[in-house]
């Protein structure tokens, strides 16, 4: 059997980070309708094709008005519309008008309905909120006072929020142009595994064929498919290459026993090892590699440690890959709200939760097979190899879940 080198090969935390984020192709662009634009980046500008608003609308139900009271009512006695652009009203004169309808040429005001009382078809203002409505020249939306018609509004890089998306169809965008999203085929290894059900003795039940396409839609991936594959080298080759993916990320089998197959089919495959494995615990036997122009995520099989792997590695790649600006966005600071070991020679990355100072306390339940820690975590901490000391300022990386 061959030994291969283990400890002296792994890329240190933020190198690995640099290394991912520059792994990622440049962002491409697609269209899609407002309806599915929610989270994704924005490929180009956001401009208007119009005045925001795009005509002089009135803020109130009410009586547009010009000149100083009494008016005379003139137009349509029921309910007005939106009203015509173009129509006038004389010095002297007030026309019925709803929130939103176009306000008159010439009205210099717009009195509120609770502000005015009309009797015999003149109208007057009611009170000193009446008189000051029409003073003070108030409850009009001048057209273009949010912006005007090829004003850039969101620049490329920025990510979708309902507002935004709001924005863009108050523009009268129908369509918009995003970062298209990596196709992601994900590939489970281990004949122990067990897919539905409680597993029998010496079996394991799969922790990721649900919950990793969910974690990598939250890093922004398209997951195109998720197959099974038998521990067998020639399988494991096949699953790195059929799938019609941009990534293909894999669970288990990064270890070196005659079980383990991810880092063999690469070599065969020719495959450029970006990150052989990583300086971090758990998770350390990440990798991320590049055969041709797709990439290799290849997570480890014990489920803390796959799921670490994916936000040390994954995340990076796939901040980048979706074009949202620098891959440190996602990492945030806190206090430690107590000391906290490194991970003697490595970056330890420990589930937290945040106390009532905002402090983080692990969560406990870290060992790499387990998953009640990070299921009850809020952040995880990015300890360095010499520790923290309990009150000072700790890394941590955001959970793309945690919304
Ligand atoms: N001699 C050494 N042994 C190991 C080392 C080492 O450096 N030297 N590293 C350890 C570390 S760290 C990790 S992490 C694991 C990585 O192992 P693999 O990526 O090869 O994963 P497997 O051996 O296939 O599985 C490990 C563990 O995870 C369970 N598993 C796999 N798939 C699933 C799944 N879909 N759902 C739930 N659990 C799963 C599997 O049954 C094993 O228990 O290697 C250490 N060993
Ligand atoms: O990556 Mo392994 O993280 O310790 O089980």
């Amino acid at each position: 059997m061959t030994v291969r080198p283990t400890v002296t090969e792994a890329v240190d935390w933020a190198a690995a980070r640099r290394i991912a984020a520059a792994a990622a192709p440049r962002p491409a662009a697609e269209r899609v309708g407002l309806a599915d634009a929610l989270g994704r980046t924005l490929a180009a500008p956001l401009v208007t094709a119009l005045d925001l608003p795009h005509y002089a609308s009135s803020a109130m139900d009410g009586w547009a008005v010009r000149g100083p009271a009494p008016w005379r009512l003139i137009g349509p006695a029921g309910a007005p519309g939106a009203g015509e652009p173009g129509l006038g009203i004389g010095i002297g004169e007030a026309q019925r008008i709803v929130t939103g309808g176009v306000v008159p040429r010439g009205a210099d005001a717009v009195l509120r309905a609770e502000a005015g009382r009309v009797d015999r078809g003149t109208l007057e203002p009611v009170g000193e909120v009446g008189l000051r409505d029409v003073r003070e020249g108030r409850h009009i939306r001048l057209g273009g006072s949010e912006a005007r018609a090829g004003d850039r509004l969101l620049e490329a890089g920025t990510p979708l929020t309902p507002p935004r998306i709001a924005l863009a169809a108050a523009t009268g965008a129908d369509v918009i142009e995003v970062v298209r999203r990596p196709r992601v085929a994900v590939v489970l290894t281990g004949d122990e595994v067990v897919e539905s059900g409680v597993p029998g003795p010496g079996r394991v039940r799969d922790s990721f064929r649900v919950a990793l396409p969910a974690a990598l839609r939250a890093l922004g991936a398209e997951v195109v498919g998720v197959a099974r594959v038998p521990d067998d080298a020639a399988a494991t080759r096949a699953a790195m290459t059929s799938a019609d993916a941009d990534l293909v990320v894999s669970t288990g089998g990064t270890g070196r026993s005659d079980a383990d197959h991810v880092r063999a089919a690469l070599a065969d495959l020719g495959a450029d090892l970006l990150v052989p494995s990583v300086a971090i615990r758990p998770g350390g036997p990440t990798l991320l590699a590049r055969i041709a122009d797709r990439l290799v995520l290849g997570l480890p099989g014990n489920p803390l440690a796959a799921m670490l792997g994916l936000l040390a590695v994954g995340g990076p790649l796939l901040h980048a890959w979706s074009g949202a600006g620098p891959a440190d966005a996602a990492a945030g600071q806190v206090r430690a709200g107590t000391a906290l070991d490194g991970g003697s020679g490595v970056t330890a990355l420990v589930p937290a939760v945040l106390g009532p100072d905002g402090s983080a306390v692990p969560t406990g339940y870290h060992g790499a097979g387990m998953l009640r820690g990070l299921a009850g975590a809020e952040v995880v901490l990015v300890v360095p190899p010499d520790g923290v000391g309990a009150g000072d300022a700790v890394t941590t990386l955001r959970l793309p879940w945690a919304g």
